[in-house]
């Protein structure tokens, strides 16, 4: 049939010079070869320029659909090695197989499902351009053909014409996935450029991908050394085709043996696409992976690690719930779009790392500014009394300043603890962050929890917004544990693991968050009696207690009662706009003489109101005079002894009158008795003193 040979070669020829599309084009050839030669199937593998891995290219099957389960259905790139394609690309020539022999060499589940319908005979056709070997071009029939020198010759004819049609649609299909890409690197990039939040820019990156290579889900997530991965981002498709976030806690549904650390750890660190078979047997070996197809649908997953560094793997992993969702070809596709989605993700997390950092000065700047209103910084100088008691205090201040000890700072109400932990603030080279004080009793004890270490969003009722506790915002500076000892008992356990290991989580929060915080602790009660009282932890005690510094009670440093009674003076006086006035002697001797229950602090208040009343060449402690005849701590050696119901009674007497009867709050009774305001109340019942009836 030599004319017929030519017209089909000229025919074929002029198809391939002019049809663009791939199927015109096959279907074409395809129908004409059955035309000259009686063959049931035909199929074009191409193969890689080693010849290590083949594809398929195109597969037709004159009308009789063959190998449901394995047509187009497997990762397209196969490897040759240990197949009888081996063989065919070791000599490239036309051959006749008998299919049946071919399998007693080689076990290859196409042919044996060849054979199970029927087809014997094999036909295989190099393909070559240039003189190299492309693909093959297979021929399969049920009954044998007989080929005669001139149709062979005929058929490797037709294999160079249809190697050039495939070199040439593998090259538009090369070119037209190269303008798939860069549209779809300019399409992200556009996002990835102008989207700043974290959960907008996975957003559309997911849409982006998924335009191309269709997924149900898409996330990227992280793995730590020993901890569950986490997700930076995760999406689920919509019905309606958008992307909705996942919700950050649906892990928390999980039955318990599936949390464990194990169970959670990222499988995928390579990347790689599991379909079909390859993804059923992943999910039989991993728990969380057959829970999800299961509860999910999920059929295949592809992932593409998108940073690896030392501490942490970051992955993109998209899945879908059909079973051949994901190629190699997807997965080169995106490999490449990988730096860029690195990058962005960089972006992103430096935005809020920036931000993050931003309201955590915002809070440290609100709160110094509130800070800074009531009390300044405080340096040694600023104290004031030299005794010999007051030296060592001095002393030991500047000695534990720079370090990061943690420090605990004793002493009765008023000594000037306060004083001392701003002073050893300012001392240490954490001076420029902030110093944040927690003061232990006046917070209910429900509160004080969420203070220290703040709450997530909804931790309980109430908890509209997030709320960074004292703790993360003293990071890199200090903070100040003010009446320490009436930490509730429960608080003290978590404040001792913060002390311990650094670290702490949120309330309702699940991260562990860490903290570089000195502490200093003040405390006026006597923290070894609370220990042995049972009231306060005896290993909290002792983590506090690393340097102590005791401020002894201004009784047993008289000489520092003038210093300070004449700095406070030249203090208010200039604070107020009052001329200077003189201090007689008697009043000087019996400010010394008085015990200061309420010490300096006391005696600052004793020179406040003084200023204010003065009116003559003197200053008039008209108050202070009553409290100070009858302070000494002494009775007369031979006078009557008065009962301690006596003296107590009138020793709060004498301290509602100079407090104008006030019982609580910071110019009251209580504070200066240094006892609970509750309590002060149930003793003047208890002794019959009314205040408004004695207190006038
Ligand atoms: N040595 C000192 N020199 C100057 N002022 C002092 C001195 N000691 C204390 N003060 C002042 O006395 C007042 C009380 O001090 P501070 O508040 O530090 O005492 P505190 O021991 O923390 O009291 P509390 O136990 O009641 O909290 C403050 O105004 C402080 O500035």
């Amino acid at each position: 049939m030599p004319d017929q040979d030519d017209s089909l070669l000229l025919y074929l020829n002029d198809a391939i010079a002019t049809t663009r599309n791939k199927e015109t084009l096959f279907r074409n050839v395809t129908e004409k070869l059955r035309l000259i030669f009686p063959f049931d199937a035909i199929t074009i593998i191409t193969l890689d320029a080693e010849h290590q891995y083949r594809r398929v290219f195109l597969r037709d099957y004159l009308g009789e659909v063959l190998l449901p389960d394995t047509a187009e259905r497997k990762p397209s790139r196969m490897p040759v090695e240990g197949t009888p394609i081996e063989q065919f690309v070791r000599q490239p020539q036309l051959h006749q197989y008998d299919l049946q022999e071919l399998l007693r060499e080689y076990c290859f589940q196409p042919f044996e499902a060849l054979l199970a319908k029927g087809m014997r005979y094999f036909t295989v056709v190099p393909l070559r351009t240039g003189g190299q070997l492309i693909g093959l071009l297979s021929l399969v029939a049920r009954r044998r053909p007989e080929l005669s020198a001139l149709d062979a010759d005929l058929l490797e004819k037709i294999g160079s014409l249809v190697a050039v049609a495939v070199t040439n649609t593998l090259a538009f299909e090369d070119i037209a996935r190269r303008e798939q890409e860069k549209t779809m690197q300019l399409a992200l990039n556009n996002a990835l450029l102008s989207i700043k939040e974290r959960g907008e820019l996975f957003r559309a990156i997911a849409a982006e991908i998924n335009r191309v290579v269709p997924c149900d889900y898409f996330g990227v997530r992280v793995r730590e050394a020993n901890s569950p991965t986490r997700a930076l981002a995760e999406f689920n498709k919509q019905p309606d085709g958008s992307f909705q976030p996942l919700d950050e806690n649906r892990f928390d549904e999980l039955p318990l043996t599936l949390r464990t650390k194990e169970s959670m750890q990222l499988i995928f660190r390579e990347p790689g696409v599991f379909v079909g078979e390859d993804f059923e047997a992943l999910a039989r070996r991993h728990e969380l992976l057959r829970y999800i197809r299961e509860e999910r649908g999920t059929r295949s997953v592809l992932c593409a690690p998108l940073d690896t560094t030392e501490e942490a793997t970051t992955v993109l992993i998209m899945a879908s719930r059909q079973p051949f969702a994901f190629t190699e070809e997807t997965l080169e596709l995106i490999l490449t779009l990988v730096p860029q989605v690195r990058l962005a993700i960089q972006n992103v997390l430096a935005f809020e790392q920036i931000d993050a950092l931003r309201a955590q000065l915002e809070q440290e700047r609100t709160y110094l500014i509130d800070e800074i209103n009531t009390t300044a910084a405080a340096r040694l100088d600023d104290f004031v009394g030299g005794s010999a008691v007051m030296q060592q205090v001095y002393t030991r201040l500047a000695q534990v300043a720079p370090a990061t000890t943690t420090v605990l700072i004793t002493g009765e109400t008023g000594t000037g603890k306060e004083l001392v932990a701003r002073a050893l603030h300012n001392l240490s080279p954490r001076k420029e962050r902030a110093l944040i004080k927690i003061n232990c009793a006046a917070l209910p004890a429900q509160l004080i929890e969420s203070e220290l270490f703040g709450h997530e969003k909804g931790a309980f009722t109430g908890a509209h917004d997030r709320r960074i506790g004292k703790f993360e915002l003293a990071d890199g500076g200090t903070i100040f544990l003010d009446e320490v000892g009436e930490l509730p008992l429960d608080l003290q356990a978590k404040l001792l693991r913060i002390l311990q290991e650094k670290e702490f989580e949120r309330i309702g929060g699940r991260r562990v968050i860490h903290t570089d915080v000195r502490v200093l602790a003040a405390t006026n009660r006597v923290l070894e009696d609370e220990v042995a009282a049972g009231r306060f932890r005896a290993d909290l005690y002792y983590r506090l207690n690393v340097f102590p510094v005791r401020l002894p009670p201004l009784r047993e440093r008289p000489e520092d009662v003038e210093p300070l009674m004449r700095h406070f003076l030249e203090r208010f006086t200039k604070q107020m706009g009052k001329p200077v006035r003189g201090l007689r002697e008697r009043d000087l001797r019996a400010l010394q003489q008085y015990i200061w229950p309420g010490n300096v602090r006391e005696l600052e208040h004793v020179v406040e109101q003084a200023v204010i009343v003065s009116q003559g060449a003197f200053l008039e402690f008209q108050g202070f005079a009553a409290a100070a005849q009858t302070a000494p701590a002494l009775p007369e050696p031979n006078g009557p002894i008065r009962t301690l119901k006596d003296q107590e009674r009138d020793h709060i007497l004498q301290t509602l009158h100079r407090t104008a009867g006030r019982v609580s709050g910071p110019n009251g009774a209580a504070v200066l008795l240094d006892i609970n305001p509750k309590t002060l109340e149930a003793r003047m019942k208890k002794l019959g003193i009314q205040r408004t009836v004695e207190v006038k």
